[in-house]
């Protein structure tokens, strides 16, 4: 969604908070109407007991109208602007799971989290509060204008004199606003930017604390943000202070106009004092009108970032197909970089065979993690292509694809739920037994029941009460649930303990029973019994086959053999060294 079809969406006419908002203005004119005729009575010495009572009626029947639909109008506005604000925020939502990975690497979480609470909360300051201020505010000088004109022609022209140059003014100061807040946006983008990636990099940050430096650029960044905030303060409230002065030299010419009509006899007292008070809420409604224009100029600058999420084009959404299944996976000739200039994949044609154990082997940097991105269709693949069971995966309905594949990554990501809702992620709607059924098969069970709180344990935000042993065995859980055709397993490089390992092996073999397995192994001995073992190095697949064949044809194979070896034995010696 565009800019343009974004601002028509927020605008959409709220006909019942325009209509009592109407109500409440002509209520505030008719009441102004009413005391200048009573003042008239009293002057004119025509004032009786019933005609002040007739008026002081009246006066009580128009402020209390003039409140009551005031209330409403801005009950309404204020209804049609929370709807209004979650319905964005819904669409924004949506819009994001629609988006390629490509997207998330290129802004930032704090840019993000920005637009989502930050610009579109002032969607609702535009529409509870200022749209429909705006709407009186401007009703009100042309009802008001219209009146002096009927009521002398003379005092009409006098009031809007000053307006043709209050309106180039106002253009000129509109522009300033726009570049003062196009900054201060960028500022308070910037600022929540480093502030999120501040508080999520706090151990990193703990343990270099004498040299870091990223809390003085924290700290930098925030005096920016309030010196934008003070020059929007200023670049506001001077402009609006001269507005204020022109709208009054209006003010001032009705006086002068209407002491000279006075004395030459042509206006009445009682007309002067209308026109004085007509005069009066003219311009002090002008005043409030520019000032909740600023908010309209606040909405185009959040409406112009939101829409860099909601202009972005999401992947095609194909039909899903039911005679998808899953079949061989093969890469041909694929070519494939993250930014444009580094390619990480170069000219890559590899099958997988279905139900077979797969393994990808190579430095760091190799590619590995990348072929797994490509076939989960996290990255669009623009040379070559991916295919499951003959099936173009860039083709694919996205459900349909995330039913065959799934992953277990370096990285789990866990939500600060409980163990049984973090599991459940795999299949919606599994019932108890399932999760428990699932958390055996994955070593968990074990663990889980020692906790005070079993399976409605929470585990911390991003699993922090969990060891790294315990998330990769909770994702494990998942897919056994998920129980998708396809596994690809990207293996954790830390060292995880002899115990927690021996878990988590036990755990991938019930998970793959009868499945295409593809482990991105960092520790050969785990993949020597694999159906074929592909070997990366920068980017390219320079072999493949079984560990028996690679070892006599694959010198960097054989390397990297040798140093797992190497590796090991002093992993042992290192224990022995302990324990003697
Ligand atoms: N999201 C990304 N954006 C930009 N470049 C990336 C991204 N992910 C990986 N790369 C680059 O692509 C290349 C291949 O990375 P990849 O993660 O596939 O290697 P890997 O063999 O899995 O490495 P490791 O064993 O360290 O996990 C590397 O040069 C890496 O810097």
């Amino acid at each position: 969604m565009d800019t343009k079809i974004l601002t028509k969406q927020i605008k959409a006419k709220n006909k019942a908070a325009d209509s009592y908002m109407t109500v409440s203005v002509l209520s505030g004119i008719a009441t102004t109407f009413l005391v200048v005729w009573l003042v008239n009575l009293f002057i004119t010495e025509q004032a009786s007991i019933q005609k002040i009572i007739l008026a002081g009626a009246g006066l009580c029947l128009l402020q209390a109208m003039k409140a009551i639909f005031y209330a409403l109008g801005t009950g309404r506005a204020h209804d049609a602007a929370y709807r209004s604000l979650a319905e964005i925020r819904l669409d924004i939502v949506s819009h994001l799971k629609k988006l390629p990975l490509s997207f998330f690497q290129k802004r930032k979480t704090g840019d993000l989290a920005n637009i989502i609470n930050h610009d579109v909360e002032q969607i609702e300051i535009y529409l509870a509060h200022a749209q429909p201020e705006i709407k009186i505010t401007l009703l009100l000088p042309l009802l008001v204008t219209l009146a002096m004109l009927v009521l002398d022609w003379r005092l009409g022209l006098a009031l809007v004199a000053p307006f043709p140059v209050m309106v180039l003014y106002q253009k000129v100061v509109y522009k300033l606003w726009d570049k003062t807040l196009k900054r201060y946006n960028q500022s308070t983008k910037e600022m929540s930017e480093d502030l999120i990636e501040y508080i999520s990099t706090m151990p990193a940050i703990k343990a270099f604390a004498t040299d870091e430096q990223k809390t003085d650029a924290v700290l930098t960044r925030m005096r920016s943000y309030i010196s934008w905030v003070k020059k929007i303060m200023y670049t506001v409230s001077v402009p609006l202070s001269m507005v204020q002065m022109l709208l009054e030299i209006g003010l001032v010419l009705v006086v002068i106009v209407g002491t000279g009509l006075m004395i030459s006899g042509q206006l009445s007292l009682i007309r002067f004092i209308l026109a004085l008070i007509l005069a009066n809420v003219f311009s002090s409604s002008l005043i409030r009108y520019m000032s909740f224009h600023h908010a309209d100029i606040v909405l185009g600058r959040s409406v112009e970032s939101i829409a860099t999420i909601t202009g972005e084009n999401p992947r095609p959404d194909y039909p899903r197909d039911p005679s998808l299944g899953p079949g061989n996976i093969e890469l041909r000739d694929v070519t494939f970089s993250y930014d444009g200039r580094e390619e990480a994949l170069k000219e890559v044609s590899l099958t997988f065979r279905e139900n077979t154990i797969n393994a990808i082997v190579g430095s760091s940097g190799s590619g590995k993690s990348t072929i797994a991105s490509l076939i989960m269709g996290f990255w669009p693949v623009e040379q070559g292509r991916v295919t499951i069971g003959g099936k173009n995966i860039a083709a694919m309905n996205e459900g349909d694809l995330s039913g065959l594949v799934a992953i277990v990554q370096q990285d789990t990501f866990l939500f600060n739920a409980t163990i049984a809702e973090n599991i459940r992620i795999g299949r919606a709607g599994a019932s108890r037994s399932e999760i428990m059924e699932a958390a055996q098969k994955a070593r968990l069970h074990e663990m889980i029941s020692e906790l005070p709180e079993g399976y409605d344990t929470m585990v911390g935000e991003g699993g922090a009460k969990l060891s790294g042993g315990e998330k990769q065995r909770i994702a494990i859980a998942r897919m056994m649930l998920k129980n998708a055709p396809i596994i690809i397993l990207d293996e954790a490089t830390a060292a995880i303990d002899p115990y927690n390992e021996h878990l988590i092996q036990e755990a991938i073999t019930n998970l793959s029973q009868n499945k295409t397995l593809i482990m991105i192994a960092h520790h050969l001995n785990t993949i020597v019994n694999a159906d074929q073992i592909i070997v990366m190095d920068a980017g390219r697949m320079i072999a493949r086959g079984k560990h028996r064949e690679l070892l006599d044809t694959c010198p960097l194979y054989q390397e990297m053999v040798q140093a797992q070896k190497k590796v090991d034995h002093w992993e042992i010696k290192q224990s022995q060294e302990v324990w003697t």
